[in-house]
């Protein structure tokens, strides 16, 4: 049996659906570029890669914000933890190429436009 049509207003929010997610993917794009950067200079700078007091700052930010915003605060940190491990995972891999001196002390310019 052939499944019933997908009504236009389902049509029309995956529209809409479909520009969030790409905002969500440049925006997150933009943020590991921070991120990289950072992880140079904590690196430079002999700064271990994860930072458990700028963590919990941002976890009490975004719960707030969350609550604000109508969307599951549990949701809303799982994802920044999410996120957050992986970045930590590059700043590990960064400080490992410094100490193995495949890296030199000049940290990459950050571009945003690329
Ligand atoms: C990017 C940083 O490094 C780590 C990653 C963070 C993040 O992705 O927001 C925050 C804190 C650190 O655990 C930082 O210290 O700012």
């Amino acid at each position: 049996m052939t499944p019933p049509a997908v009504p236009d207003e389902i049509l029309g929010l995956r529209r809409s659906i479909d520009n969030i997610d790409a905002a969500l993917v440049h925006l997150l794009a933009e943020r590991f570029k921070m991120t990289e950067r950072v992880g140079h200079l904590k690196a430079v700078g002999g700064l271990p890669p994860a930072d458990p007091a700028r963590d919990r700052q941002q976890i009490d930010r975004l719960t707030a914000m969350a609550t604000e915003a109508g969307l599951d605060p549990e949701f809303a940190e799982g994802f920044r933890a999410f996120i957050v491990a992986e970045v930590i995972r590059h700043h590990e891999r960064i400080a490992a190429e410094y100490a193995a001196g495949h890296l030199e002390g000049d940290v990459p310019a950050l571009d945003t436009f690329a």
